[in-house]
Parts: structure tokens; sequence; C-alpha cells
């Protein structure tokens, strides 16, 4: 299998002034084409700075991230990004949203061929009837929806989700873990999956690393040895329970080295 998303020998150091921060020491870490690979850890050890690496926003001190074998040096319009915070416009409807990356990536397609296909995502994410609303209109769950269309309406190769789901209630969370599990099996894409939620982590992932506090360096690796087409139910199995106490025991180790606050 190819590997989609190759991090290797990854090290980072923010500079201020006169100060350095080490946050990403020796990380390596592949995953193959199509699967998706969860990144815990504590608070503040580097997280959301390896997706930044990833999506090519800014470049590693030492060694290489490369992506479909080609290493980043800007970002690529085969990667798409989801967030905490759906940022949609409000002076354009959930549709016109949903569009603009083809606008700015695909701007080969006709204008009505984008429609189509964003109307198509917009149903099998159950927002059908709601392509001309204003962001405000809609729930926070129903603006992630539309948001994680975004992300994906361009076909992306590979998907960054810096902790999509953190802001919403537990119901809608799992609605959406529920969501991706069924985006993944339409639309076949690679994805890093930062996360705080052990949970979260197992149903969504096929494989979960733990990172160390910082900086951060991989502490274990949990290949997730569970059904492909998983339910929440798959979550209470004494297979679930155990790979979930595993893993808190891990972030407890990782916390207990030295993180800046709580996590998981
Ligand atoms: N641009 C920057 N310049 C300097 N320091 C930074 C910068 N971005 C992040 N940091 C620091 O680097 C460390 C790691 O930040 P990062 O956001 O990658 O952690 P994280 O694991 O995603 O955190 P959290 O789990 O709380 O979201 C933190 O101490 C943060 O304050």
């Amino acid at each position: 299998m190819s590997i989609a998303i190759d991090i290797a020998g990854v090290s980072h150091t923010y500079q201020k002034g006169q100060q350095s921060l080490p946050v990403l020491n020796d990380l390596n870490i592949s995953i193959p084409a199509g699967k998706f690979t969860a990144v815990v850890g504590p608070s503040g050890c580097g997280k959301s700075t390896l997706t930044r690496l990833v999506a090519g926003l800014m470049f590693p001190d030492q060694g290489t991230v490369s992506l479909g074998g080609e290493p980043v040096k800007s970002p690529r319009s085969t990667v798409g990004m989801a967030f905490q915070n759906p940022v949609l416009l409000e002076w354009r409807t959930i549709i016109q949203n949903v569009v603009l990356p083809l606008e700015i990536i695909k701007s080969d397609m006709t204008y009505n061929n984008r429609l189509k296909h964003a109307a198509k995502l917009l149903e099998l994410v159950g927002l059908k009837g709601f392509e001309h609303k204003r962001p405000s209109e809609l729930s926070g769950g129903m603006r992630q929806r539309a948001s994680l269309c975004r992300s994906i309406v361009h076909d992306p190769d590979v998907l960054i989700m810096d902790e999509p789901f953190g802001a919403l209630d537990a119901f809608t969370r799992e609605d959406l873990w529920q969501l991706m599990r069924d985006l993944r099996q339409k639309q076949s894409f690679t994805g890093l999956l930062i996360t705080h939620d052990l949970r979260e982590s197992v149903f969504l992932a096929d494989q979960v690393i733990v990172l160390s506090s910082r900086p951060a360096t991989t502490q274990f690796v949990l290949d997730v040895d569970l059904p492909e087409d998983r339910k929440i139910d798959s979550l209470y199995t004494p297979k679930a329970v155990e790979m979930l106490a595993t893993l808190r025991e891990q972030i407890e180790i990782a916390q207990g080295r030295n993180s800046d606050t709580e996590a998981a």
C-alpha cells in the first residue's frame, strides 16, 4: 500500500526573540493511502504545529514531510482542511460556501457543475433543503457538516482535521463521527485527525498515535483492530474498552512528563 503522508525525522523549534521553544522532536509517522491516523497527546505538545507542517503552511527545522512521495514545499490543492470552528462566510449561502474551493482550485469546472457537485455532497450530509440558507440560520452541527463538505468538495487526497468536532455537544459529535465514516466510504481520502477525544480516535482511525509532552515525539502507537464499518456500539465492546484504557494510560504517562495543562 502506498504511503500518502510521510513525516520523517521531523523536529521543529519556535523562536521568539532570544527564546527557543522546541515543539517536535524527531517525529516519524507514516499514513498509508486511504487510511486514517489520529494523533492525541497532552495539551500544548505540538499537535496543531504538526498539522501546519503537513498542510505546507510552515516548514520543519529538520526532517521531511511528504505527501504522495513528494516533499511538501507549499500548500497543495490536493489537501483539505477541517477545523474546530467552521469559518463559513455569512455573506454567502451554504452552497456558495461549499463551492468556494472549486472556484479557486477547479476554475475550469462550469458554474452549474460546481453547484451540482456541492448539492450532492450537501444531500449526503443531510443538508438538502438548506443550500440557500445563510450560515447563521444553521445549528453548530449543521454548520460543521457544511464545513466538512467544503473541506472535501475538491476531492482532496488528504484531509487534515484539527479537532473538527471539539466544539459540538456529545450527541452531535457522535452523529458527525458516523457521517465521517460514511463519507470515507463514498470518497476515498487519507486522514490526519488531531483530537482530545480518545473515543473519537478509536471510532474514526485505523491507527492512533500518542505523542509525548513537548517536545513531542511518538510515545505509543495503537493499531485499531475494529471492523471498518464501525457503529457507536463498537466502542462498548471489550476490545474497544481495552484500547481506550490503554490510550488513557498512555496519555497519563505523557501528561506526567511536564505537559502544559490537562488533556483528553
Ligand atoms: N507561531 C508560534 N510561535 C511561537 N510559539 C508557538 C506558535 N504556535 C504555537 N506555539 C507554541 O507551541 C506549543 C505547541 O503548540 P500547538 O498549538 O502545536 O500545540 P497543541 O498540541 O495543538 O495544543 P492544544 O492541544 O492545546 O491545541 C505551545 O506551547 C504554543 O504556545
